[in-house]
């Protein structure tokens, strides 16, 4: 009998996969997962009820749906609307209510305003007047009544309205007759098109909605003091009674108009109105007010604006509140010599050293406040006031700027246009050998594109394919440390990983490693059995050893999808895609194209003929040329936007990579990009940035370690203590991870990130500092170059010879005991070049010291190839035939080590003390 997978059903319907699942897991079907397969029967079955269900959420959609109609929408997409379409009415039921409660509240006001006094404009008389200038003040007259001083001074309060909350005017416009409203320009259709989408007895309710809700915020407005300076355009709201213009005020008006239309007209239709808006809401230092006024014109007229302008404007107003009692302040606090900036956190020392004071007098402060702090610790800014208060100092906010951005992204995502769909990043990882390569080749043979226009022809870290099954971009970085690297630095790039392994080999050591990248950065896992066209080929056995790792295939009840490739003859590829396009369904990735771009900064280098370029994947938004942007410590402009062929573009959407020119210096992979408003902007952002990035290095970030679990336990700053283990034998790893799992506490979790025989690896180092995980290493020592590495991130690397000890000190730790009084210090590392047998002495190792130096009286470490041989004390130094106390980097020496004479050449000998560690508080 033949059989139908979900997802072929899913497709049918053009429904998600994972709905169809969820669906049919609801009618008691036996399926677990898209892949699962059912009889012909059943298949007829489900698609009997399924037709029926997708015929009922079509007609459901398309009631619900009636303000955004589309045009052929297929099925499936009705389907995610619908879900969409009960969102929207759910929020609409609350903004009812809400109307309701400020309708109540515009009633009494209407009952005070009509007390009042007839001589002040209603509302209605307010808007009979069509001019664009009367229907910005139109608003604040609502507001008159309540104050009884003569025109000219209540102006203030108007200008005040009309600087800070433009985007509010064309509610009034509402009002309007709709004839007269049609001749305001580009504010009003729009905002009509959204009114007038709901039926007609619903435009009512709907008018009734909107209008309570502004003038409530109106009539808060208000009360907010308007401080003496902005008193001075006081004639220009007179002619909002329909009055003739009074000097100053049409020059506001046709200035705004004619800045919305210019700076639309600058961008060229780059971005659509929904976008421009947001541009100009940054605009906000600009010097030109009526430009402000534009904008907020502007931004009413989209239709998606209702929503959203509300927080906005609030934001708005309460920035200018800041930034007013920021202007008080400067003049109040210049008396005030004694003041700290701080970016974002500060360490104990550094607080005290700014303030002149001991750093246990700030530690005795902060213990007065109940936390027990270290020298090192970071305070926030908050903490760190209070502390400097009793000092008689005061701690000042830096790097406006940074929080300025962060405001802006907030807006962005805010305020932006719809989600939809985009293409999956994918990252292909696999061990050695087993055919990434040969798999990416295959993969962009399918490109359509690609084919047409002579193939890719650059490197350029990512790429984009549009194969008949999908679009996919790759981002190829030199295997998953890239990946791990770059999430290190905060950036998730990689939607899916594809997993390669070879069908003839199995899983191997880089196959583990990849498994663990990919689950510690929470990345879904395709697996492509690879090379299945060999004889040797046993797909069998790799889902057998994957399933281990918690790599389950479908079939036999898992989750992950397993593809049987042959990257050579090109069998299973399009599989591959359509597998990944799957996954991506499932993961449900959506960007909105419309808003200004950010993504990530894939590579960077300085090109000799162009200066500083960057490969920059685009997750959000659509990056154009011309845009100021920051890039991680960097800022530009992009001059040129280059694509995978070499082609220059127009414009990148989200998911697409390209290389960007004109950037001011180098960014590190990782980075993020982000499209400001202006150039001020972003230079003053990666001038801050820099800033940051220095006092950050001195404060070297806290990382876990045994020393400070206990701390970081009570901070609640961590639930599980992840450790990468290293040894020199399996047996011991199996052992460890056993018994260090088991001392697992309800507070803390001992969770083993990786495990591995050999050395310690650089790749361990950046998994340790992407994960926040702690290395410990039995009989294995990390190489110089590894060891400075974990240094510079902040990784705490122990090394055990027993596994006993090692349980002890994590076990001591997690209870807050951990005191060492010995610690390790290692000085030089020398390299065995040659050997020697001395008779009545042994065997004396010519060596090279490569790093620091090698002490007589050191102990010493003999390793080969990362792995510890043998531990013991230094028996003879010398240089030449003298006896020497110690020998520096660069020089040659002869070293015997006690009781050990099987030293090798190629080995290295690691010369270390033990320090007296004085116990902490
Ligand atoms: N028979 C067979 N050979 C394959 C297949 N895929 C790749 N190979 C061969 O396997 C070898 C390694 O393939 P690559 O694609 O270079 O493997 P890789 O994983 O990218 O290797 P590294 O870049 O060294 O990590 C090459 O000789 C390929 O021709 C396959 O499907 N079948």
């Amino acid at each position: 009998m033949s059989k139908v997978r979900v997802y072929d059903l899913a497709k049918e319907f053009g429904l998600k996969s994972k709905e169809l699942v969820d669906r049919l897991v609801a009618m008691g079907y036996p399926v677990k997962s898209h892949s699962s397969s059912v009889d012909s029967d059943m298949a007829a079955d489900i698609r009997n009820k399924i037709k029926g269900l997708v015929a009922a959420g079509v007609a459901e959609g398309r009631i619900e749906m009636r303000k955004e109609p589309e045009p052929a929408a297929k099925s499936r997409v009705v389907v995610r609307r619908r879900s969409r379409a009960e969102k929207e009415e759910a929020a609409r039921k609350q903004e009812e209510a809400e109307a309701q409660a400020f309708e109540e509240e515009v009633q009494a006001l209407e009952a005070r305003l009509q007390k009042a006094g007839a001589d002040e404009p209603s509302i209605a008389e307010d808007v009979t007047a069509p001019e664009p200038s009367d229907l910005q003040d139109s608003e604040p007259g609502i507001v008159e009544p309540d104050d009884d001083t003569p025109a000219g001074e209540q102006e203030p309060a108007i200008v005040v309205e009309k600087s800070e909350e433009p985007a509010e005017e064309p509610v009034v416009a509402e009002k309007t007759d709709e004839a007269e409203v049609a001749g305001t320009a580009d504010a009003v259709p729009q905002e009509t098109e959204v009114e007038s989408s709901p039926p007609a007895e619903e435009t009512a309710v709907a008018d009734v909605v909107e209008r309570p809700k502004r003038l409530a915020r109106v009539v808060g407005r208000v009360v907010i003091p308007v401080p003496e300076k902005r008193t001075k355009p006081t004639t220009k709201p007179q002619p909002r009674s329909a009055q003739p213009p009074v000097a100053g005020a049409p020059v506001e008006v046709p200035v705004a108009a004619d800045d919305a239309r210019g700076d639309k007209g600058k961008k060229k239709g780059k971005r659509m109105v929904a976008i421009q808006p947001e541009d100009d809401e940054q605009g906000k230092k600009s010097p030109v007010k009526g430009q402000k006024k534009a904008r907020g014109r502007l931004d009413f007229t989209t239709d998606s604006d209702v929503e959203f302008m509300r927080p906005r404007k609030g934001r708005k107003k309460r920035d200018a509140i800041k930034k007013d009692q920021q202007m008080q302040q400067v003049a109040d606090t210049k008396a005030i010599k004694k003041r700290i900036k701080v970016v974002s956190t500060i360490s104990v020392g550094d607080l005290a050293r700014r303030m002149g004071i001991k750093a246990s007098e700030v530690i005795s402060a902060l213990m007065r406040l109940g936390v027990l702090a270290t020298l090192n610790q970071a305070l926030d800014v908050d903490t760190a006031a209070l502390i400097a208060a009793d000092f008689g100092y005061e701690v000042e906010q830096a790097m406006t700027e940074e929080l300025e951005l962060e405001a802006l992204q907030e807006q962005e995502s805010e305020m932006g246009g719809e989600a939809l769909p985009r293409p999956p990043v994918v990252t292909v990882m696999g061990h050695v050998d087993h055919g990434k390569t040969s798999i990416l080749d295959a993969i962009r043979k399918t490109d359509v594109v690609a084919g047409e226009a002579g193939g890719i022809t650059q490197h350029i870290g990512a790429y984009h394919v549009q194969s008949p099954s999908g679009d996919l971009t790759f981002v190829d970085t030199p295997g998953h440390a890239a990946f791990t690297e770059m999430r290190s630095r905060g950036a998730k790039v990689t939607d899916i990983v594809v997993l390669v392994v070879a069908a003839d080999d199995g899983v191997m050591d880089q196959t583990k490693e990849a498994i663990a990248h990919s689950k510690a950065a929470d990345v879904p896992i395709v697996v492509a059995v690879n090379k299945i066209d060999k004889d040797s080929a046993d797909p069998e056995r790799v889902k057998r050893e994957l399933s281990d790792f918690g790599l389950i295939p479908e079939e036999w009840g898992g989750t992950t999808i397993f593809c049987e490739t042959s990257a050579k003859k090109g069998i299973g590829i399009e599989d591959l895609i359509e597998s990944i396009q799957l996954q991506a369904e499932i993961l449900e990735l959506r960007a909105d194209a419309l808003r200004r771009a950010k993504g990530t900064v894939i590579e960077a280098q300085l090109h000799k003929g162009r200066g500083p370029v960057a490969t920059v994947l685009v997750q959000e938004g659509t990056l154009h040329p011309g845009d100021n942007f920051v890039a991680g410590n960097y800022s530009g402009k992009v001059r040129t936007l280059t694509n995978e062929r070499g082609e220059q573009v127009q414009a990148a959407g989200p998911s697409i990579p390209v290389e960007v020119q004109g950037l001011s210096g180098v960014p590190q992979a990782g980075d993020e990009f982000v499209v400001l408003t202006d150039e001020k902007m972003a230079k003053s952002v990666a001038s801050a940035r820099q800033l940051k990035a220095r006092e950050t290095e001195l404060a070297s970030a806290s990382k876990v370690s045994l020393e400070n679990l206990f701390e970081k336990i009570a901070e609640q700053d961590v639930k599980e203590l992840r450790v990468i283990l290293r040894a020199d034998v399996q047996g011991t790893l199996q052992a460890f991870g056993q018994a260090a799992e088991n001392l697992s506490t309800k507070a803390i979790r001992v969770r083993s990130l990786h495990e591995g025989t050999g050395t310690i690896t650089e790749n361990d180092i950046h998994l340790a500092a992407a994960s926040d995980a702690i290395i410990i290493g039995f009989n294995v020592r990390p190489a110089v170059k590894v060891k400075e590495l974990a240094e510079r991130e902040g990784v705490d690397v122990r090394s055990y010879d027993v596994i006993y000890h090692a349980l002890e000190d994590i076990e001591k730790a997690m209870k807050g005991m951990l005191e060492p009084v010995y610690q390790e210090r290692v000085i030089g590392t020398a390299d065995v070049r040659e050997t020697f047998q001395v008779p009545k002495v042994g065997t004396v190792a010519g060596c090279a010291v490569i790093a620091g130096k090698i002490e007589r009286n050191a102990r010493v470490r003999v390793l080969r190839e990362g792995v510890v041989v043998y531990t013991g004390k230094i028996g003879s130094l010398r240089r030449f035939k003298d006896d020497v106390k110690e020998v520096l980097t660069g020089f040659e020496c002869g070293i015997g080590v006690e009781h050990f004479n099987d030293i090798k050449v190629g080995d290295n000998l690691e010369a270390y003390v033990m320090d007296e560690v004085e116990a902490t508080l």
